[in-house]
């Protein structure tokens, strides 16, 4: 049987075009996969759609969407993704955790730092390519680990493939959608873990720190949302965390990673489980970036995130804890790599962090 819907979870959504609850939580070929033949009933007859849904099929949403290249800028691309995107993609997308203070200063921060262009430095061959974690790139950027990517697009996570392939940059693939650590922890899980990481594209593993329980995202939370009407909660931690049947898809879908992994159980854990290089994400101070260099090899990169603000409002930019840990221990620096994610829009803002020390931003 298909995980997280049981039998009696699916009946909660029959006699309903269940397309847009189902598609973005699951990958692609799931059905193909799990569901045997005798047990499919036909197609969808197209006259049995609502208006709404029907004119869905019809227009995707690149036919709506102005030719990406007459974009100049990601202001603009976000303007035109929140007239195309449904209300409820659009909540759980742009919100950010309370008042939006993390969100807003992330973004605002960038502005803040004035460039000092310097003069007679030969720039004719100007070579922006280099490694992160590891692995060659041709731009120092990458793409942070994001849920929920079909929400927007049915090429979901394989059409950002497509884009960093294109640029030769780096992505990350969040494991939310499916599985929590603490899935992967149990005895069956681990097999997941060992198939996962076997996959030879998969170069590095990056734990995220900042989410034992979901944030409270008020534009997500007012939507209508995708997990309200889901009749389970996907990919949550069973037992402690939230059952919301409310909440946004935040809350109903993804309870927050497990609140137990600390420096003493989870490094270790990690050491026997697997080999590959760790890239630790949501370091917010310097206290926790001196920690993770201690673990140096087998962390070889930080990751200074605060979610995007979608963790905790009021936490700070990665700009100014990469301030932090210039000013109280630079040696972090040398030991491990170190990248930030959040608020970078724009060549002039993702430039910035590297004149501070830094391998790559997001
Ligand atoms: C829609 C959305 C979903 C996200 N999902 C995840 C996730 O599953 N795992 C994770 O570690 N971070 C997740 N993040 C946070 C990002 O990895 C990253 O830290 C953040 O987006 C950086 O801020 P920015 O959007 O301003 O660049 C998500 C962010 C957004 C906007």
């Amino acid at each position: 049987m298909l995980e997280p819907l049981n039998n009696a979870q699916i009946l909660g959504l029959a006699g309903q075009n269940a397309t847009e609850e189902y598609d973005p939580v699951y990958p692609p070929g799931t059905l193909e996969e799990y569901l045997s033949n005798e047990d499919r009933r036909g197609t969808v007859d197209p006259n049995t759609l609502t208006r709404e849904e029907a004119e869905k099929e019809e227009k995707s949403l690149e036919d709506r969407a102005p030719p990406l290249d007459s974009l100049l800028n990601l202001d603009e691309i976000e303007d035109v993704a929140t007239k195309q995107l449904s209300r409820k993609a659009w909540a759980y997308y742009y919100s950010a955790g309370d008042d939006l203070i993390s969100k807003r200063l992330n973004n605002e921060v960038y502005r803040s730092i004035l460039l000092r262009p310097r003069i007679f430095v030969d720039c004719e061959l100007c070579n922006p390519s280099t490694t992160i974690m590891g692995c060659k790139v041709g731009l120092p950027v990458f793409v942070s680990p994001a849920a929920m990517a079909r929400l927007a697009d049915a090429a979901g996570k394989a059409g950002i493939a497509r884009a960093c392939f294109r640029l030769t940059a780096l992505q990350m693939i969040s494991n939310n959608a499916s599985m929590t650590p603490e899935q992967i922890i149990v005895k069956k899980s681990e097999d997941m873990l060992a198939r996962r990481i076997a996959i030879p594209t998969i170069k590095f593993v990056c734990l995220t720190l900042d989410a034992p329980v979901p944030g409270k995202r008020e534009d997500d939370e007012r939507s209508k949302n995708v997990g309200s009407i889901l009749p389970f909660t996907s990919a949550a931690q069973s037992g402690s965390a939230s059952k919301a049947t409310s909440g946004g898809i935040g809350k109903s879908l993804f309870a927050g990673t497990s609140p137990n992994l600390t420096w003493k159980n989870t490094m270790p854990w990690l050491a026997e489980h697997t080999k590959l290089p760790i890239l630790l994400k949501a370091i917010q101070t310097h206290e926790d970036a001196y920690l993770a260099s201690l673990h140096a090899p087998q962390v070889k990169g930080i990751l200074l995130s605060n979610h995007g603000g979608r963790a905790a409002d009021t936490a700070p930019p990665a700009i100014h804890t990469l301030l932090e840990i210039r000013k109280y221990c630079q040696a972090v620096l040398q030991k491990v790599e170190v990248l930030v994610d959040g608020g970078i829009k724009g060549e002039q803002m993702w430039s910035k962090p590297f004149s501070l020390g830094l391998g790559g931003s997001a």
